[in-house]
């Protein structure tokens, strides 16, 4: 039997590094030491296989899980603790839910470490970002909308992530509780503009795992403040069954 894959379920707070963004050795220290559950490495756009390799290596100088969010196959770097594959529900073109994921593995499945590889299920909620703008996803749905497509992942499909991601802006805690009560086995990660203590908090009690990308290159200091506070709150409910 397979085993499945299980490289991510005690994460609690995850930081998101870009390759195609600088960061110096100092900033890089700080976050792989935080305290910090997992480095995820990933980006929408500019990421290369080079970039991709450099960031690992030097993330490699410390202890902290590292897993990489493959965008693109060229940018498949070995070498990872884990793979997470992205599916953008709400994409209006599929290609973007199953189209170039299902190309790249005919061409280069072979190669894949299946037993250390996630399907992420994203359901995209900020227009403003550039995963929005990658994937031409529907940004304008209802809660309802948000909740089938957290259900029919999780449910019918049996993806391990959904991933509600609101890149650039804090997003309606209210819907990622929402979303995440009607989950049975997936884990619902939370991703998208945490600045501060008390909305890391705020997502740490809504969420099961919480994503910081952007603070990291614009306010480090507040960025690795979300480390305790989202390792302090507590998940108001868990799954309802
Ligand atoms: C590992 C290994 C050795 C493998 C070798 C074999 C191999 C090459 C296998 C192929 C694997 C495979 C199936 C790859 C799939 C590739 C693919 C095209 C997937 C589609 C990804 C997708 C849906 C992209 C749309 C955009 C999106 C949802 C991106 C993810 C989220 C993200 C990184 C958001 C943050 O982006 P950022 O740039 O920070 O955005 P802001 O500007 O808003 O900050
Ligand atoms: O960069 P921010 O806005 O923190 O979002 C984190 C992550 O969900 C991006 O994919
Ligand atoms: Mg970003």
């Amino acid at each position: 039997m397979i085993a499945f894959p299980s490289f991510y379920n005690e994460w609690r707070h995850v930081f998101k590094l870009d390759p195609d963004r600088e960061i110096s050795d100092e900033a890089l220290e700080a976050v792989c030491r935080s305290g910090t559950d997992a480095i995820l490495v990933g980006g929408s756009s500019g990421v290369t296989y080079e970039n991709t390799v450099d960031l690992l290596a030097r993330i490699r100088r410390y202890e902290v899980p590292c897993a990489l969010e493959l965008t693109d196959p060229e940018c498949a770097v070995p070498g990872f603790d884990g793979y997470f594959i992205p599916m953008v529900m709400n994409a209006k073109d599929t290609d973007w839910l199953i189209g170039h994921q299902t190309s790249a593995i005919e061409e280069f499945g072979a190669f894949l470490p299946w037993d250390s590889v996630a399907g992420e299920a994203y359901i995209v909620l900020n227009g403003e970002s550039t995963a929005a703008r990658v994937s031409g996803a529907d940004c304008g749905i209802s809660d309802s909308r948000a909740v089938a497509y957290g259900q029919l992942a999780d449910r019918l499909w049996r993806v391990p992530v959904v991933y509600l991601e609101y890149s650039g802006a804090f997003g309606d805690m209210k819907l990622v509780r929402k979303v995440r009560g009607e989950l049975r086995q997936a884990r619902l990660f939370y991703g998208g503009g945490i600045r501060t203590s008390e909305q890391a908090r705020e997502a740490g009690r809504a969420a099961d795992t919480v994503i910081v990308g952007n603070a990291i290159y614009d306010d480090l200091a507040a960025a690795l403040g979300t480390v305790e506070a989202v390792k302090f709150s507590v998940k108001e409910q868990d799954h309802v069954f």
